[in-house]
Parts: structure tokens; C-alpha cells; sequence
């Protein structure tokens, strides 16, 4: 089970712990993450009211994704009234504006409308775009959108989430959305059926030349011998892209009697047996296919992938349709082809440039039957792309967990709402450690030890890591850190984060028992938060649901994390808490725990000193003055 282990940790023998206190901010401090927004009590109200997955665990077992991203760079204050929307909200609160760039459906409209402010704007050049998004918190494309980089650097942060109404997400820059930290989310399930039959269609309607025919009639013509088709049954169908799409169309064109081949390198090989449908390579699928029909997502990997190399080794006389993404062929090589006659028909709904010039060859070539990206246009399915990506896109608004993030690392909501309170325990950390660090900067390398009785492998810990990244960066910076972005960010700055899972003999109950922090290869303005080993070293544990400070460098203490830290280092002797404590009082700051942790009795101690105000320097001065005390430091949490 464990890959190394401990000791169980005991209870520290020489700590005292003296309590007064307020309740813990865990939920709204969650929710603040996943918004990367200040902690208000707007955000409890949303999240209650709309039954977030902060108190409703069991409203779905799907594994759901983290999808926050909503940020701001406006001061805490601001953002109480500017972040979030909603007609249950408060009062005082501004409500979101969504920008819808393309046509959606109504009822997905109806939705977005109860939430926020709906700008329906389509057909925006780039540049009207760009200066809208700078006013918008969240956008909603199809595929018509190009959502570049200069998109979101002139949305100035306050774009939080993009939300794309159908499958395809060639059209956003991801690279840029994440850099930014804002969320992307689509809606990859409503349209499957809608895509599969278009494909199926174009498939029929190429094999009898319907469209040609059609037009042929309409022009006076009755041309019976000229558009003669081919029959589908017992014909190779090779689908290319196993995936939603492909496995609908493999489905139904079986049940025109036609044998299905897949080239899908991903696909599992079972669900392919389920369907009747035997996996191939992507040579074999060319060379043996009748029909080609192609249903991968356009990526580097997979552009122009079908060129004059792929047209050479097709069987002479292929049809092919493409329902997919029109840079996946080339469509100069497909012409080729068509007029070579190695490809005796195209049927195609997607190009390379939407719309294709009006002098396109592969448009108007008499062997080629179009569609002007129609796949997912059918009224059911617009119905349910809108509803499923206005769902998605409301919700990351409100800092809840998403199915469909397309940039943010999936977290079962099982996961996540056991974590909730280690989360907030792993920022508040990393601003603790940070701020034990001479000067603030210059932290290359942070270890991050989990102690758990769970094995290693069961402890998701990426939350975690982007929460302890947050602490550690934004105190000394202007980046701000979410779920989205803290790996990119921890990167681009050059903090290296390693950590360590460590199995203690606790209660299996709780997913973790301590997280320690420790910075290497940096000065401490705070001697006593050094380790043995030399690293700023701080560890907490959550106890009774809220975070605490279990050490400081080598001093155990016991102090809950909550207001701000006063930590001194002093001579153990008797009277210390009150001289202390009268200083703070006389300033009326208001103590609101304190814990003293010593080595060895009579000599050094720490006293944690919790304290709701943030004490004035003379205060402070008059702290460091009282003669007992060595050195101290003054934290914000
Ligand atoms: N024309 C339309 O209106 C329309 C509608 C819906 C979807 N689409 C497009 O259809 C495509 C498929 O959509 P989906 O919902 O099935 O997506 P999906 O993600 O469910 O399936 C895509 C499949 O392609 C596979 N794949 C990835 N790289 C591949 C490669 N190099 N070779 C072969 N297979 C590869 C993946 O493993 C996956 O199984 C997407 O490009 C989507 O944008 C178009
Ligand atoms: O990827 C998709 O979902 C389809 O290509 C549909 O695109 P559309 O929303 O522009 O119709």
C-alpha cells in the first residue's frame, strides 16, 4: 500500500493552545479560488442558492471538472459588487455581461438571460470583438468566432470564461485562454446525433448524386443515365476518429448493411467490438474503405493529414465526406484527386476557410456535394447545445465545478468536496511561507510534503498545489492564480514545485493528515520558521474543519489560521502571553488565538499570536522592544 511511511504524529508534548474565535471562511474561500475572487458573502448566497457542489456531494456521480477561472484584477472591495451576477444575488451586485457572438438557441438565451446581461452580437470583425470582450465576463462562440490571443489580451482579465456552443474548440487559442487563466468549456455532447446524421446523409446523397440531380431537374433537365449512383450495402465504410460522431455514423451505416472499419488510436478496442466495428490501422483504413468518412478533431497531429501521400494510397475510386473539421484535408491535394479520379466523389459540410471563396475548385467541382457547416444544425440540437453550454458557462460563473472544462484538470466533485477545507488550509500556507522569505522573491523551489493515511495513489493533489502556487505567487506579484493557469504560471516564473506523499497511521477518515511547505534556497527574515535542514518550513493540519498552524520550523504550536499572525520568538519564561497580549490589547486588537511552542523548557519558545486587526507599526515596535522577545514577524493570511 504505502510507498514510504512514518511515524504517526502525535500531538506536539509542549504546546498550549489559548481559543477565542470566529467561524471559518472555508466554503467562500473555495468558492473564491475557483473564482480566483475575494471571499464575500455573495458567494455563499449564489452557491446555496443554486445547490453547488459545496454542499450537495451526491446531486451528481459524473466526474465533473473544475471550471473556474473567473478572476479579477480589480481591488477587493470592487470586486465584492463586480464579480458574479444573478437575480437572487445581492442587490448592490453588477451582474455579469455575456457576450453571445453567434446565433443560440432560445431556450440556452432564456438562461443566460436569468443570470447576467446577454449582448447577442454576431458577425463582429475581429477588432469590434476585441473592443467588446473588454467589458465581458464571459463569451459564447460556435464556430464561426476566432478567439485569438489579441482576443484575450484585450479582454484585460476580465474575461473568465469562454464558452463554446458545440464540440469543436480548433476556433480558441487554449494555449492564450490558459496563459490568461481563463476557463474554456463546451458543449460536446448535444450535437452527436445532429453531426452523425448529416454525415450519414451526405454519405447517402453523394452515393446517388442527389444534390447533382437536383440542381440538374431545377435547371429543365431530366437526366436519368447521367447520375446514376452506387449502392452502400456490403460497402467498406472506414471511419476515421472513433469517437461521439464516428461511433453514431459507424452505428447507423451498419444498419444500411455496410461493413465498418475505425482508425482511432485512442478508441478503446471494446467499445469498437460492442458496435461490430473491427479497429485498424490508419493505412489499412484508407487502403481497404469504399467510403471514407472522417470524424477526428482538427489538431496539429491531425491537419492536412489527408494529402497527396494519403490520396495515393486510397483505393482508386473512394468517396470520401468529412463532417469533422475541413483542415484535416488538403483541400488542393483532394482536388487533385478528384480530377486524377482516385477519389471519385466528395461530400463535404466543413472547409479549411469558412465560408470558402466563392471560387473555391473543390466547391464547385460537379463531384463534390456541400453543406455550409450544417452537422449540428438541426433544431433539437441547437436547443440542447444552447442549454448544455449556457448550464456550463452560468456555472463556472458562479465558481462551480463543470463536466465539460476543456482547460482545467478534471476533479470528481467527490474529490473536491472532501478537500474543501485542505484547500484553504494549502494557500494559506503558501502566503504564510512566502512571507517568511527576506525580500519575498527570488523562490525558485518549494516542496510540499502531504501527510496521509491514504495511499499515494489515492490523493489528488493537483488543487491542492494550485492553492499552496496561489499563496506563494500572489503576494509578491500581480499574476493572479487559479485552477486554470497556477501550473503555467508556476512555470513561467520559474518556481519549481515538488512534492512528497507521505503515509502516517491516521484516520483514513480524513484524506489528509498535515501539509508542510517548505522553500529552499532562500533567506528567512523569521530564523526560527528555518528547519534543521535549512528551508523555511511551515506545516498545518485542518482540525475541527478549520485550518491550523502546526509548525514552524522545527516549533510545534497550534494556532488557527485565521485574521493575521503575530509569530515571536522569545526566552521561555512566565508572563510572556500577557505582556503581549496587553500591548495588543491597548491598541484594541483583538487576540483571537494564541499558542506558545518550545524546544525545551526555559529556553526558546514561539508564541502564534492570531489576531483579528492588523496591528500599527508603533504597536508592533512596542512588541519587538519587550526584552524576552528575539525576533517576530508580523503575517497576513
Ligand atoms: N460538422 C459539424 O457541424 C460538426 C458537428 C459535431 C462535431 N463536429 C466535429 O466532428 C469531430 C468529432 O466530434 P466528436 O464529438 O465525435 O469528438 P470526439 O472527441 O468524441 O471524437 C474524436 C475522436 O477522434 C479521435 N482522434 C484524435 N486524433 C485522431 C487521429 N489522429 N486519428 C484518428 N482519430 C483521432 C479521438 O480519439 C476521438 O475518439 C470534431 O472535429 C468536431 O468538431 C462537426
Ligand atoms: O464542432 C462542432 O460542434 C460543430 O462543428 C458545430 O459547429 P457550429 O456550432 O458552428 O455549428
Amino acid at each position: 500500500m504505502a510507498s514510504s511511511s512514518t511515524k504517526p504524529i502525535s500531538t506536539p508534548p509542549f504546546t498550549t493552545t489559548i481559543s477565542s474565535s470566529s467561524q471559518p471562511s472555508t466554503r467562500s474561500s473555495l468558492l473564491s479560488f475557483l473564482r480566483n475572487t475575494t471571499p464575500t458573502p455573495i458567494s455563499l448566497k449564489l452557491s446555496h442558492s443554486r445547490n453547488s457542489f459545496l454542499n450537495s456531494h451526491s446531486s451528481s456521480s459524473r466526474s465533473l471538472s473544475i471550471k473556474n477561472a473567473t478572476k479579477t484584477i480589480e481591488s477587493a472591495e470592487t470586486s465584492r459588487v463586480s464579480k458574479v451576477g444573478g437575480q437572487d444575488a445581492d442587490s448592490q451586485e453588477t451582474k455579469p455581461t455575456i457576450l453571445v457572438s453567434e446565433k443560440l438557441g432560445e431556450a440556452g438565451l432564456e438562461l443566460l438571460r436569468s443570470f447576467g446581461d446577454v449582448d447577442c452580437s454576431y458577425d463582429l470583425s475581429q477588432e469590434d470583438l476585441c473592443k467588446k470582450i473588454a467589458s465581458c465576463d464571459a463569451l459564447i462562440v460556435r464556430s464561426g468566432t476566432k478567439v485569438t490571443r489579441q482576443v484575450f489580451e484585450a479582454a484585460k482579465g476580465k474575461l473568465k470564461v469562454v464558452g463554446r456552443a458545440g464540440v469543436g474548440i480548433d476556433n480558441v487559442d487554449l494555449q492564450a485562454a490558459t496563459e490568461f487563466g481563463c476557463l474554456v468549456v463546451n458543449a460536446p455532447t448535444a450535437n452527436t446525433v445532429a453531426a452523425a446524421e448529416h454525415g450519414i446523409a451526405l454519405l447517402a446523397a453523394m452515393a446517388r448524386n442527389v444534390a447533382q440531380a437536383d440542381a440538374s431537374m431545377k435547371a429543365g433537365q431530366w437526366q436519368r443515365n447521367k447520375y446514376v449512383g452506387v449502392s452502400l450495402v456490403g460497402k467498406t465504410l472506414a471511419v476515421m476518429g472513433f469517437g461521439k460522431v464516428g461511433s453514431e455514423v459507424a452505428r447507423r451505416a451498419k444498419g444500411l448493411g455496410m461493413q465498418v472499419i475505425a482508425h482511432d488510436p485512442y478508441a478503446p478496442a471494446d467499445r469498437a467490438r460492442a458496435i461490430g466495428v473491427e479497429l485498424v490501422s490508419f493505412d489499412q483504413a484508407i487502403s481497404t474503405a469504399d467510403f471514407i468518412s472522417l470524424h477526428m478533431p482538427l489538431t496539429p497531429s491531425t491537419e492536412k493529414v489527408f494529402n497527396d501521400d494519403t490520396f495515393a494510397k486510397v483505393k482508386t475510386g473512394v468517396r470520401i465526406i468529412n463532417v469533422a473539421r475541413g483542415g484535416v484535408i488538403d483541400e488542393d491535394a483532394l482536388v487533385r484527386a478528384l480530377d486524377s479520379g482516385k477519389v471519385a466523389q466528395a461530400a463535404l459540410d466543413v472547409f479549411t476557410e469558412e465560408p470558402p471563396p466563392k471560387d473555391s475548385k473543390l466547391v464547385q467541382h460537379e463531384r463534390v456535394t456541400v453543406t455550409p457547416h450544417l452537422g449540428a444544425s438541426t433544431k433539437e440540437a441547437q436547443e440542447g447545445v444552447a442549454i448544455e453550454i449556457a448550464e456550463a458557462v452560468v456555472g463556472a460563473l458562479q465558481g462551480e465545478l463543470a463536466a465539460t472544462a476543456v482547460n482545467a484538470p478534471m476533479v470528481p466533485a467527490e474529490v473536491l468536496s472532501e478537500l474543501a477545507p485542505y484547500v484553504v488550509l494549502a494557500e494559506k500556507l503558501g502566503r504564510l511561507a512566502v512571507q517568511l522569505v527576506a525580500g519575498g522573491s527570488g523562490i525558485k523551489s518549494a516542496k510540499v510534503v502531504y501527510r496521509s493515511s491514504r495511499d499515494p495513489d489515492d490523493l489528488d493533489t493537483r488543487l491542492l498545489r494550485a492553492m499552496i502556487t496561489k499563496g506563494i505567487i500572489e503576494p509578491i506579484s500581480d499574476s493572479f492564480i487559479n485552477l486554470v493557469n497556477a501550473d503555467f504560471t508556476a512555470k513561467q516564473k520559474g518556481l519549481r514545485i515538488s512534492e512528497e506523499r507521505v503515509v502516517v497511521d491516521t484516520s483514513p477518515e480524513f484524506p489528509i493528515h498535515s501539509i508542510q511547505v517548505q522553500l529552499s534556497n532562500v533567506d528567512s527574515k523569521f530564523g526560527s520558521g528555518v528547519s534543521e535542514g535549512g528551508d523555511i518550513s511551515i506545516e498545518g493540519r485542518v482540525k475541527y474543519g478549520k485550518p491550523h498552524l502546526t509548525r514552524v520550523g522545527s516549533f510545534s504550536v497550534d494556532v488557527s489560521l485565521e485574521g493575521n499572525l503575530i509569530l515571536c520568538r522569545q526566552v521561555d519564561q512566565p508572563g510572556m502571553i500577557g505582556q503581549v497580549g496587553n500591548i495588543l490589547g491597548e491598541q484594541n486588537v483583538n487576540v483571537s488565538f494564541m499558542s506558545v511552542g518550545r524546544t525545551v523548557q526555559r529556553r526558546k519558545a514561539i508564541m502564534a499570536i492570531g489576531v483579528d486587526e492588523e496591528p500599527n507599526q508603533e504597536t508592533l515596535k512596542k512588541i519587538g522592544e519587550v526584552p524576552a522577545i528575539e525576533e517576530f514577524v508580523f503575517l497576513k493570511l
